[in-house]
C-alpha cells in the first residue's frame, strides 16, 4: 500500500479488516500512542499544545472560556467571513448561534427530504450502464444544489453551479497553511486576487438577495433567509446584512464541504468491504421497495446507519480542530500557559484500540445494539460533529441528507470500484483528492 493513500484489505461478509490511513492523522495517532493525552510542540505563543484522547475531548468541550476560535480559524475568514459561528467567541458566539440554530432544526429537515431524494435522482438520472463517473464529483454538486434549495429556496438554488464555482476558488485558499495564505494575501497573488473577486460575485449575489427579503417581497420558498432577517434576540436585536452573508455562506460551504466527502468514503468503503454494498441494498430494498425514504423509513435503515457512522468514525471531515489557549490551565498535573495553539482530534479519537474493537476495520454492524461487540459510545468518544460550544448545528441535515441519498444510490444502481486507491487531503475536510470513480453496472 502506498504510504500517501488510504488503501484497504478485502474484509468478509460485510466488513471485516480494513486498514483505512490518512497518514497526517496516523502520524498524530502514533504521537498520542507515544506521549499519551498531553503533548507540547514548539515554544511561546507559536507553540502547540496536543489534548487527545476523549478525556480530553471532555476537558475542552467543558471548558470553553479557556479557549478561542477566531484566531484558529482565520484561515476561513476569506470564505466563510469574520461573522460567521466558528469564528465567533464568548457572548457574541451564542448571540449568533440563538439566531440561527431554529433554522437547522429536525422539523424544519424534515421539510427537505423531497429536495434531497429529487437531488440525487437528477444525478442518477445521468448515468449510463458501462459508462465511468466520479461518484464524489456527482453528489458533491448534488449535496450542494440540496443545501442551497433546502435552506435558501429555489431562486438561490438556481445558481448552485454558480455558487459552486466562485466557491471553490475561495476553499481552495483553505486547502493552504495559514502562513501561505498570509503571503498570498500580502503579495496579491493571482490566486488571491481571483479568489477575492469570485468572493466579491458571490457577495453581490447574496446581498441582493437579502435587500429583496428585506424590502417584503418574500414568498413561502424563502425559509432560513427570511428566518435570519426576520430573527431577533432577548434584547430585540436583528442580525445585520454582513452577519447574515456571512451565516449564509458558512451554511452552504459547511453544508456540501464535509457532507460530500463522507458521502464519497461511505461508497469507497461499502464497495470495496465484501458484502457492504449488498446488505446495505437489500435493506433499502426492504424498508422503501422503489421510493424514496420517508422520515419513519430513515428510522428503520439500522445497517445503513451503521454505514454512515462507521465512516464517520474512519473518515471524520475534521481531522483535527484547534482553539487559541487564552487563559492558563492545569492539564494531567501540567501547567499549560496561554498563548499557543490547542489541537484536538476525532480522527485519533476514533482509532484508539481501547474504545473500538479492532479499530481500522470498517463494520456497520458495531453499530447495531443486538451485535455482540455493540458498545454505545460517549459523545467524548465518537465526535465527527464536535461538541460543546460550537458542536455542529447540522448534524442532523448531514445525517439525512446522507443516508436519502445513499439510499437512492443503493436502490437505483450497482457500481464496481475501479482499479486504484483514493488518497485523502485535508485536514480540515478530509476528502477523496481524485473523487471516487466508478464504473455504473447497471442503473435505473
Ligand atoms: C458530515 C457532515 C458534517 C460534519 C462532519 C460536520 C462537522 C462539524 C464540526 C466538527 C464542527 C465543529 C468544529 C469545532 O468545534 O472546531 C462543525 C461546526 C459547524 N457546522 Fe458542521 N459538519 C457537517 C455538516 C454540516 C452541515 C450540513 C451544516 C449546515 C447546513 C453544518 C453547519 C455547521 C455550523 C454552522 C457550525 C459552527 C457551529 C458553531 O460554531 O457554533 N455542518 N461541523
Amino acid at each position: 500500500m502506498s504510504k500517501n493513500s488510504i488503501g484497504e484489505r478485502a474484509g468478509s461478509g460485510g466488513g471485516g479488516t480494513d486498514a483505512v490511513t490518512y497518514p497526517p492523522g496516523d502520524t498524530l495517532l502514533a504521537m498520542h500512542r507515544r506521549f499519551g493525552p498531553l503533548m507540547r510542540l514548539g515554544v511561546g505563543r507559536r507553540g502547540f499544545v496536543y489534548l487527545m484522547g476523549p478525556e480530553a475531548n471532555a476537558f475542552v468541550f467543558a471548558n470553553a472560556s479557556l479557549f478561542q476560535t477566531r484566531e484558529a480559524f482565520e484561515v476561513l475568514v476569506p470564505v466563510s467571513g469574520e461573522r460567521s459561528l466558528l469564528l465567533s467567541d464568548g457572548d457574541v458566539h451564542r448571540r449568533r448561534r440563538r439566531l440561527v440554530a431554529p433554522a437547522l432544526h429536525h422539523r424544519q429537515i424534515d421539510g427537505y427530504l423531497e429536495i434531497m431524494a429529487n437531488q440525487a435522482d437528477a444525478a442518477l438520472d445521468g448515468w449510463r450502464p458501462g459508462s465511468r463517473v466520479d461518484v464524489y464529483q456527482d453528489f458533491r454538486a448534488a449535496i450542494r444544489r440540496t443545501t442551497i434549495e433546502s435552506l435558501f429556496g429555489s431562486r438561490l438554488a438556481a445558481d448552485a453551479d454558480f455558487f459552486g464555482n466562485r466557491l471553490q476558488s475561495l476553499l481552495r485558499l483553505v486547502d493552504d497553511l495559514p502562513t501561505m495564505l498570509a503571503l498570498r494575501r500580502s503579495l496579491g497573488t493571482p490566486r488571491w486576487r481571483g479568489a477575492m473577486a469570485d468572493r466579491a460575485m458571490v457577495d453581490e449575489r447574496i446581498h441582493a438577495e437579502i435587500a429583496r427579503v428585506r424590502s417584503g417581497a418574500v414568498d413561502g420558498d424563502d425559509n432560513v433567509l427570511v428566518n435570519l432577517v426576520t430573527a431577533r434576540d432577548e434584547d430585540g436585536d436583528a442580525l445585520s446584512d454582513i452577519e447574515i452573508r456571512d451565516q449564509m455562506v458558512s451554511l452552504i460551504v459547511a453544508g456540501y464541504e464535509t457532507t460530500s466527502g463522507v458521502f464519497g468514503w461511505a461508497v469507497h468503503a461499502m464497495l470495496s468491504n465484501p458484502g457492504v454494498w449488498e446488505r446495505a441494498a437489500a435493506e433499502v430494498r426492504d424498508v422503501c421497495g422503489d421510493r424514496a425514504p420517508t422520515r419513519e423509513d430513515l428510522r428503520r435503515l439500522p445497517y445503513l446507519t451503521g454505514v454512515m457512522n462507521e465512516t464517520l468514525r474512519l473518515w471524520p471531515p475534521a481531522v483535527i480542530s484547534a482553539r487559541k489557549i487564552v487563559q492558563d490551565f492545569e492539564y494531567a498535573g501540567r501547567r499549560i500557559p496561554a498563548g499557543p495553539m490547542m489541537i484536538f482530534s476525532p480522527y485519533v479519537t476514533h482509532r484508539l484500540p481501547e474504545l473500538w474493537t479492532d479499530p481500522l476495520s470498517f463494520r456497520p454492524q458495531r453499530w447495531d445494539p443486538q451485535d455482540p461487540d455493540y458498545r454505545k459510545p460517549g459523545p467524548h468518544e465518537f465526535l465527527p460533529f464536535g461538541g460543546g460550544a460550537h458542536r455542529c448545528l447540522g448534524s442532523t441535515m448531514a445525517t439525512t441528507v446522507l443516508t436519502v441519498m445513499l439510499a437512492r444510490l443503493l436502490s437505483r444502481t450497482t457500481l464496481r470500484a475501479l482499479p486504484g486507491k483514493p488518497k485523502a487531503v485535508s485536514f480540515a475536510a478530509m476528502r477523496p483528492k481524485d473523487g471516487i470513480p466508478v464504473e455504473v453496472l447497471t442503473s435505473r
